[in-house]
């Protein structure tokens, strides 16, 4: 399959590195615009530079949208005689319809919205996607294909997209504010900065795993770890004395509606 990629910023490079990681891409069959973020990831890939973003989605059978919600329209409208009929449209920026992406384009292009998060490039992505009104099963299929090879994809209705930029797009983002807490805190109570890192990081990843391999509720796993009157009731106490778990929940709403609003034509 032919790839096209506009957009080579942080997740556009993160996900062409999983997918030639995970060899479902040659560098020869990827296209890249020729804009200095474009030339730096195909050097490192060994794609090609193919010139304008009409020239670079000219043959494409895929089109990776990477660019920023308001950069969308503009692009699209820029490549879309260009843009082979039967290529398939996917794009991953936060809160842009499909119905915004339909408008751009030629009628009965196929579009889907997927939105994954930055350990893609690892194969650890959790990614979620949603069809236009021409994506076929097969192109759900081929998408599935595609985000599965990359850590965790699954579909859900476009009106919770939105929800799923709160939970994991952004939510990496979260998880990564609580990582370096949790290893300042091991730092304060003495252990090396490595070593309280190393631990910290294994911890979140170990907790995530066994919660997804076990498929047991998180208050199960957390009763497991908790002795009458231990460490662990010490601990939660003060996490629940300040609402932890509240502030967590409003941070996911915050970037909820912030997805929502980065969708909203000016
Ligand atoms: N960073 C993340 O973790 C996630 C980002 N997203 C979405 O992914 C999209 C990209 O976000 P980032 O990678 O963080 O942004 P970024 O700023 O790192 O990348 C944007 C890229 O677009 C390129 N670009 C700008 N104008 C262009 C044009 N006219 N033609 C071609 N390329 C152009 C820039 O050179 C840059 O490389 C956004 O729409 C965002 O909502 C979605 C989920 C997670
Ligand atoms: O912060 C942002 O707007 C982008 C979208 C989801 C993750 N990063």
């Amino acid at each position: 399959m032919t790839l096209a990629v506009l957009g080579t910023g942080k997740l556009g490079g993160a996900i062409l590195r999983g997918w030639v990681r995970a060899g479902l891409f040659a560098p020869s069959e990827i296209a890249l615009p020729a804009r200095a973020s474009g030339r730096a990831l195909a050097a490192e890939l060994g794609a090609r530079v193919a010139g304008s973003n009409g020239e670079t989605v000219a043959g494409a059978e895929i089109l990776l949208l990477a660019v920023k919600p308001y950069q969308l329209a503009s692009v699209l409208t820029e490549v879309r005689d260009q843009l082979p009929p039967e290529c398939l449209v996917l794009s991953v920026a936060a809160g842009v319809s499909t119905t915004a992406l339909e408008a751009v384009l030629p009628d009965r292009q196929p579009v889907l919205r997927v939105l994954p998060n930055t350990p893609a490039q690892i194969g650890a992505a959790a990614s979620a996607f949603c069809r236009g009104a021409a994506a076929t099963n097969d192109h759900a299929a081929t998408v599935t294909r595609l985000f599965s090879a990359l850590g965790l994809c699954i579909e859900v209705a476009e009106s919770q997209m939105d929800a799923v930029v709160g939970v994991a797009a952004s939510g990496v983002a979260f998880v990564y504010l609580f990582l370096e807490a949790l290893t300042d805190g091991g730092v304060r109570m003495g252990l090396p900065r490595a070593a309280a890192r190393q631990l910290a990081a294994q911890t979140l990843v170990g907790a995530g795993q066994l919660a997804l391999e076990t498929g047991l509720h998180p208050m199960e796993l957390k009763d497991a770890v908790t002795t009458p009157g231990g460490t662990t009731m010490a601990g939660i106490a003060v996490l629940e004395s300040a609402a932890f778990r509240g502030i967590v929940m409003e941070a996911v709403r915050a970037a909820t509606e912030r997805s929502a609003e980065l969708g909203r034509p000016k």
